[in-house]
């Protein structure tokens, strides 16, 4: 006794389960779901039921009852079949109609067949998943190929599994049945449903679906294919395209108008930078990227690619001041500049001294000059200007620059040492600045002293003393017992009487930054050494990239000057930024000091950009934090191997997860050019402890943007190696204007003077650093005691608006006074 569940016997007769279900429940047999199964009475039930309301015709089911009877011995298998009778009848008619049209068209009908077997073929790879659908057309090809023998496997099937109602072959048999009747139809329904939901499927499935056709498969691969075949001859037009511009590129005739940098002279001939390096090697140039080359150097490595040059005039820089030569008539006599050079701790601060009759020495760091001062001094009714430079070694760029500023060079060389190395340097440059030079044969008070000895030595360095002959006034004296002072001064008066030295004092000032720094309430302050014209407070002057209108001029006591006539030092306030030390500083007018500033900043930029980025310590936490830094190289050099190896040991400890700290370089001695250049070849940067680099070596390390730094202390260089990584080096400032008021009218009330004010640009706050500016003079830098609109205290005011501005702690604000608010702010380390 078999068992069949309702949804089957739904099926079988193409009737709803529920409804079969209903009919069941009716004749008493429990079911309430699909999923049930009934037994062979129940499936009577139904069938009976069913018949009862079949509208089969009685032919046909006399047909398929008597093919039933044939084949199944069982009424039960008879009543079973039932169903089945006019589906199958159908076929069989509709197959003997087929027979008869067939005839000639046979075999088009066959070829149509074939068609169908095909296409079928096709949708099988296609609807995989749906191989029941499939299953289904497929069945039915096969019926309508084979209508005899698919009924025969039918009864075979009855016969074998005594299981009449085998749903695929009940599916068949309803497809099969086409036009029959109403159920029939929607078979045929059902199966276009299939097939639509297959090509559904099947476009679900190109978009990538797991199961993937193989067609599409291929059809994907074949895009791909395509796409790297398209990408592959595109890079090679590409590469073409670039092998024809670097060979259009290379230049047969370049104009060359001044020196340049080797990078600048590789883009002028379109060759790479490594060639135009190699040349240079090869002529016994070593040269990195950055360095200058002359126009006779790059003229002979040009020729040797077999390129003509053409020496042209260089194009008129807008940024140049041009200077313009005084008519011999304005000109009028000037004081001496005079520097003091010589070989560290030979006595220059303390000769200086002397004769400035002050005491400096006390009061420098550690006793050693740090800076280029400049004073000016009376003498017999006579002014001479002395630049201090230092003479150690590590300040040679600052001297260099002092040499080009100066008349006269005082070379002081201690009797009891004599000529040294900064002896001889500072010589060089005096003799390279064209500037005559009076010796100081200084500490003759000294048990040792040897002024002959000096003088020998110097004589063979080219300065012969004039008791011997020569024309080198050589002056023994005592700074510490001031003796031979006056005959020093006497002789530099001489010496600049026979030099005739004249400047034009009636026009704008031209003169040179001795030194310049940030203050953090005053600004920029820089030393001015004022060589022609007259610079006044108000006075707009331009310097490098850095302009201002003078605020305020002191000279070296501290006192306020209004003027500053030629070969005068003076410090001046009022610059927007500060200017570098030996930067030409122009007295202009103040559009014009603003335009070029602009067109400066503007060239620098480029200029910048084009240089290429070396690592500094101050830049090193932007590079890491932009992922450009993996490794930090390092050049280590010191006085002794115990220092090189501890620093190196030290400075390999500082561990860091996102770079790693690489001693490219580790060796005693003094920082020199070839360590400049392994820097920059390896991006590097060049620590010295107790080791220091000469002028030439830092010049090397400016141009080739390397940062050189010098310690005394092991700590201070990891602690700084440190800091740079987590970016947090020692914060610089600069000044930033917020905003500028003008007083337009005081307003006196008992508890303050209220300056009635105009915001003529930025912003007034109120907890504002200010500063009071009277015709171009600081009065008074404070704070804003009170910020009020109208009667109300506000936080701030904005440009083109009236306010109320009373400062803390001052009260002689006057109408026409322009209110600067300010704030010192924090600049991100850039090189
Ligand atoms: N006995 C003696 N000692 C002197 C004389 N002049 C300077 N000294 C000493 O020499 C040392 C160096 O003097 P400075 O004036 O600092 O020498 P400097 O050349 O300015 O040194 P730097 O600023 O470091 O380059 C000091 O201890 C002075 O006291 C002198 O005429 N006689």
């Amino acid at each position: 006794m078999s068992k069949k569940r309702v949804h089957e016997i739904a099926k079988e007769f193409g009737v709803e389960s529920k409804q079969i279900i209903s009919i069941l429940q009716q004749h008493n047999v429990n079911v309430t779901k699909a999923v049930n199964s009934v037994d062979d009475s129940g499936y009577e039930i139904v069938k009976k039921q069913l018949s009862k309301k079949s509208e089969a015709p009685k032919v046909a089911q006399k047909t398929e009852q008597k093919v039933e009877q044939k084949s199944a011995p069982t009424a039960a298998h008879k009543q079973e079949a039932a169903p089945h009778k006019q589906q199958h009848s159908n076929r069989s008619n509709e197959q003997k109609k087929d027979n008869r049209k067939q005839g000639g068209q046979k075999q088009d009908d066959q070829s149509k067949q074939n068609d169908h077997k095909k296409g079928n073929v096709r949708h099988v790879q296609i609807s995989e998943p749906t191989r029941k659908s499939d299953g289904n057309q497929h069945g039915g090809d096969r019926a309508n190929n084979r209508p005899n023998n698919n009924n025969n496997r039918n009864n075979d099937n009855r016969n074998n599994n005594g299981r009449p109602n085998d749903a695929r072959n009940n599916d068949n048999r309803n497809n099969d049945n086409r036009n029959s009747d109403n159920r029939n139809n929607d078979n045929r329904n059902n199966d276009n449903r299939n097939s639509n939901n297959n090509d559904r499927r099947n476009k679900k499935n190109k978009k990538g679906g797991n199961n993937r056709p193989q067609s599409l498969l291929s059809t994907s691969m074949q895009k791909k294919k395509n796409r790297v075949k398209h990408r592959n001859e595109q890079y090679l037009q590409q590469k073409a395209e670039a092998e024809r511009k670097a060979e259009a590129a290379i230049a047969t005739e370049i104009e060359l108008s001044g020196s340049l940098t080797v990078k600048e002279l590789a883009e002028k001939m379109g060759r790479e930078v490594s060639e135009i390096i190699k040349k240079l090697m090869l002529l016994g140039v070593m040269a990195s990227i950055n360095q200058e080359v002359d126009v006779d150097t790059a003229t002979i490595v040009a020729e040797e690619f077999g390129v003509t040059v053409t020496e042209v005039e260089p194009e008129e820089d807008p940024t140049d001041i041009i200077e313009i030569e005084d008519a011999p008539e304005t000109l009028k006599p000037r004081p001496p500049v005079v520097t003091i050079m010589g070989h560290v701790d030979h006595g220059k601060t303390s000769l200086l001294d002397v004769i400035r009759q002050t005491n400096v020495t006390a009061g420098e760091a550690g006793g050693i000059t740090q800076h280029i001062g400049a004073y000016q001094v009376r003498y017999n009714d006579n002014k001479i200007t002395f630049l201090d430079t230092p003479g150690h070694e590590a300040f040679t760029a600052m001297r260099l620059r002092g040499a080009k500023s100066t008349d006269i060079a005082v070379l002081v060389v201690a009797a009891d040492d004599g000529v040294m190395p900064q002896t001889i340097e500072a010589i060089n440059h005096a003799k390279s600045a064209d500037v005559p030079i009076i010796v100081a044969i200084n500490k003759m008070d000294k048990p040792g002293a040897n002024p002959d000895h000096v003088k020998q030595q110097l004589s063979e360095h080219g300065l012969l003393p004039e008791e011997w002959g020569g024309d080198i006034i050589m002056v023994p004296v005592s700074a510490k017992q001031k003796q031979g002072i006056d005959d020093l001064l006497e002789n530099i008066l001489l010496v600049a009487e026979v030099m005739e030295l004249k400047a034009n004092p009636n026009r704008k000032a031209y003169g040179v930054v001795i030194e310049a720094q940030l203050d953090k309430g005053r600004g920029a302050v820089c030393t001015v050494l004022v060589q022609k014209g007259s610079l006044r407070v108000g006075d707009t002057v331009l310097a490098g990239t850095a302009y201002g209108k003078v605020r305020a001029m002191t000279n070296e006591r501290g006192e306020k000057v209004k003027v500053a006539r030629p070969s005068m030092p003076v410090e001046i306030l009022g610059f927007s930024e500060v200017p570098q030390a030996g930067e030409i500083i122009n007295g202009m007018d103040d559009n014009e000091a603003r335009a070029i500033a602009e067109k400066r900043i503007a060239k620098q930029r480029v200029q910048e950009l084009q240089a290429t980025h070396k690592v500094t310590l101050d830049d090193i936490f932007n590079q890491i934090q932009q992922g450009e830094l993996k490794d930090l190289n390092i050049i280590i050099k010191a006085d002794v191997q115990g220092s090189v190896e501890a620093l190196r040991q030290s400075l390999e400890g500082i561990k860091n997860p996102e770079v790693r700290i690489v001693i490219v370089h580790a060796a005693v001695g003094a920082i020199n050019e070839s360590d400049i250049m392994l820097a920059s070849a390896s991006n590097a940067i060049v620590m010295g402890f107790n080791v220091r680099p000469d002028a030439n070596v830092r010049r090397a390390a400016e141009n080739e943007k390397v940062d050189l730094r010098t310690y005394r202390v092991i700590y201070d260089a990891i602690n700084d190696v440190e800091s740079a990584m987590r970016g947090m080096l020692a914060p610089q400032f600069k000044e930033v204007i917020v905003g500028r008021a003008e007083v337009r009218q005081v307003i006196s009330t008992p508890k303050a003077i209220v300056a009635g004010s105009y915001v003529t640009e930025g912003r007034i706050t109120n907890d504002s650093e200010v500063r009071l500016i009277r015709d171009g003079i600081v009065v008074f830098e404070g704070k804003v005691d009170s910020l009020r609109r109208f009667k109300d205290e506000v936080k701030e005011v904005k440009t083109s608006f009236e306010c109320g501005i009373s400062l803390e702690g001052y009260r002689d604000v006057k109408e026409g006074d322009v209110i600067e608010a300010y704030l010192m702010e924090e600049i991100a380390p850039q090189f």
